[in-house]
């Protein structure tokens, strides 16, 4: 495989604008220069049809004519030595190993993938006997596809960026190299870092971590307040940790501080788990903490690893751009959902057809746990209002309720205490719950990539689940590559769905960016739409001009000394006049 091969692959899926350059070489300075495309090549790359080059490179690797892959056949004619034999029918079970798992690579020698965590004992990996005793005592009989790639690649100190799908045991993938690499604890401060956009899912992680490190000696920490981390962390701390997990924010925060409360030169380990969200360009997104986090790692072994079940162009480009050595390992499709999900859309009309389908469902008998996913807190709030008192055990998580309570309500979800979580995207990513059986998107997701790692709530770690999308006339603009994504995992969409428009990008990023203005989630009877009553009328006396009632009536507005009060509602007096004749 050539250098143009390498970019080729490693740029898969991949769409360049034609205005802006793809890829300019000068910036690229870490790179080796042979590693890079002449630009008039990835000019005539830029051209390519993105979906047919994937679809090409895709078939050529599973298919096996990657070049990567392919075992070199000597020619017919040429008897082979005993070695060469060996050598062929190795290459040809590694292929045989890809193909049955679906596991795509792209990069120059890239490690055998294994098929048991046995074969890590080999002289080349050299694991850690009490790490791979811990691995044991979680009772799993094999590695799964990406355990099976990712972890012969990061042991020897690849660079990576691997894409699986949701629940297919990522985490362990990556925390099992760092610990095999950090070894045993030192007291010259952090090795690794592992950034997660959200402090559940980095709670998550750290918990795996201390598993998995249980006995090695090493010493994992999280930052849970910012304000307490200079006990932990201050240059006077006597006490140091080898592994730090975090979400960028917060390890900024530190590493802005006069003087800076982290030091990162030790950091040997790199890690983002759910790379492309860390990778979201622009307000409230991560990625500038990230340049300045990634910045302070000025270690010269670093490693540096990807993982996410989703990936986007800025994450390809900046792997590109920074990482030699680097591999890709993609399970099974790109950027597709999960074979485990039972996925439906339901159209439901309207919003108030929303919470009659939940009604329906519930009344029919769901399954918990379950999880609704709603596109803002105060839906999120507004839902949970509703269902509070339909029986069933409800609670909320948003970003606007305190870290205990967040944490409370993960902890009882998780112990079975409260049936259906509402919740927001906040939990979309990477969230670990066992056996959730049901998603809901009560509000339709606003990206396709949303709706992966949604639904990758449930069906995770080989175990069946259900996904339902409910979808409204407003939302059809996003119908189509929903549609496409539940087709592609084997489910069954209407043809009409396939058919339809194509949304513009401007429109699909508006829409990424900027959820559906949504009416209320409410069955209460709304005051305002009632008519009002006949007597109401008769009785009213006409109104003065300038007179206080006079100058609300065309504010529209219930204003009283400047403040909003609520309206009186014509319903509720007439209830209360009926209660009052009772
Ligand atoms: N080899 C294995 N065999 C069986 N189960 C496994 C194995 N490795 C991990 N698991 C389990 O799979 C589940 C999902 O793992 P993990 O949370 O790492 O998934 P993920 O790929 O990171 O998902 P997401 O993309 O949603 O973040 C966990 O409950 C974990 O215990």
């Amino acid at each position: 495989m050539d250098t143009h091969d390498i970019f080729r692959q490693l740029t898969a899926g991949v769409r360049f604008s034609k205005k802006r350059p793809v890829f300019n070489p000068k910036k690229a300075q870490i790179i080796a220069k042979e590693e890079l495309p002449k630009p008039a090549k990835v000019a005539k790359l830029v051209e390519e049809d993105t979906a047919t080059k994937q679809f090409r490179l895709l078939a050529d690797n599973i298919g096996g004519n990657n070049a990567t892959d392919k075992p070199k056949r000597k020619k017919a004619k040429k008897q082979l030595s005993p070695e060469q034999l060996e050598q062929q029918q190795r290459e040809e079970q590694v292929l045989a190993i890809r193909k049955e798992h679906s596991i795509t690579v792209l990069g120059k020698d890239v490690p055998a993938p294994i098929t048991s965590f046995n074969e890590l004992d080999a002289v080349e990996y050299k694991l850690l006997p009490r790490l791979k005793e811990n691995i044991l005592s979680f009772g799993y009989e094999q590695p799964t596809p990406i355990q099976m790639q990712a972890l012969p690649v990061l042991l020897k100190d690849r660079a990576l960026m691997a894409c699986a799908p949701t629940g297919s045991g990522k985490t362990l993938a990556f925390l099992t190299p760092i610990i095999n690499g950090l070894r045993s604890h030192r007291t010259t401060g952090l090795r690794a870092l592992v950034l997660a956009p959200t402090r559940e899912l980095a709670q998550q992680i750290y918990r795996a971590c201390i598993e998995l490190t249980k006995s090695t000696g090493l010493r994992t920490h999280i930052i849970s307040k910012a304000s307490e981390a200079s006990q932990h962390y201050g240059p006077e701390c006597k006490q140091k940790y080898d592994i730090l997990v975090s979400t960028p924010n917060r390890v900024r925060f530190l590493l802005q501080q006069q003087p800076p409360l982290l030091d990162f030169k030790g950091i040997e380990w790199f890690v983002l788990d759910e790379a492309d969200r860390l990778m979201e360009e622009g307000q409230n997104n991560f990625k500038e903490q990230l340049d300045d986090i990634y910045a302070a790692c000025t270690h010269s072994q670093k490693r540096v690893a990807f993982f996410s079940a989703t990936y986007t162009v800025p994450v390809a480009k900046w792997a590109l751009r920074h990482l030699k050595n680097l591999v890709r390992v993609t399970i099974g499709v790109q950027n597709s959902a999960t074979d485990t999900v039972q996925q439906e859309l339901l159209f439901v009309g309207s919003e108030s057809g929303k919470l009659l389908a939940v009604r329906e469902m519930v009344r029919q008998g769901l399954q918990p746990p379950v999880l609704v996913f709603v596109q803002s807190k105060e839906r999120a709030k507004q839902l949970f209002e509703e269902l509070l008192y339909d029986g069933i055990n409800v609670d909320v998580i948003h970003a606007e309720r305190s870290q205990h309570q967040r944490d409370n309500c993960v902890r009882a979800f998780r112990e079975g205490h409260i049936w259906v979580l509402i919740c927001t995207e906040l939990m979309g990513r990477g969230i670990d719950f066992k056996g959730v059986n049901l998603v809901i998107n009560y509000d339709f997701p606003p990206t396709s990539i949303s709706y992966i790692h949604r639904i990758g709530r449930t069906g995770r770690a080989g175990r069946p689940g259900r996904a339902v999308t409910f979808f409204t006339q407003d939302d059809t603009a996003n119908l189509r590559s929903i549609a496409q994504i539940i087709k592609n995992s084997g489910g069954d969409v209407p043809d009409y769905m396939l058919k339809m428009k194509k949304v513009k990008k401007s429109e699909a990023k508006m829409r990424a960016k900027k959820p559906l203005e949504r009416e209320d989630i409410s069955t209460k009877i709304k005051a305002e739409k009632l008519p009002l009553p006949k007597e109401f009328d008769k009785t009213k006396k006409p109104l003065q001009a300038g007179s206080k009632q006079l100058k609300k009536k065309e504010t529209g507005k219930n204003s009283v000394n400047g403040k909003l009060s609520k309206p009186k509602a014509p319903a509720k007096e007439k209830l209360k006049k009926a209660k009052k004749a009772k």
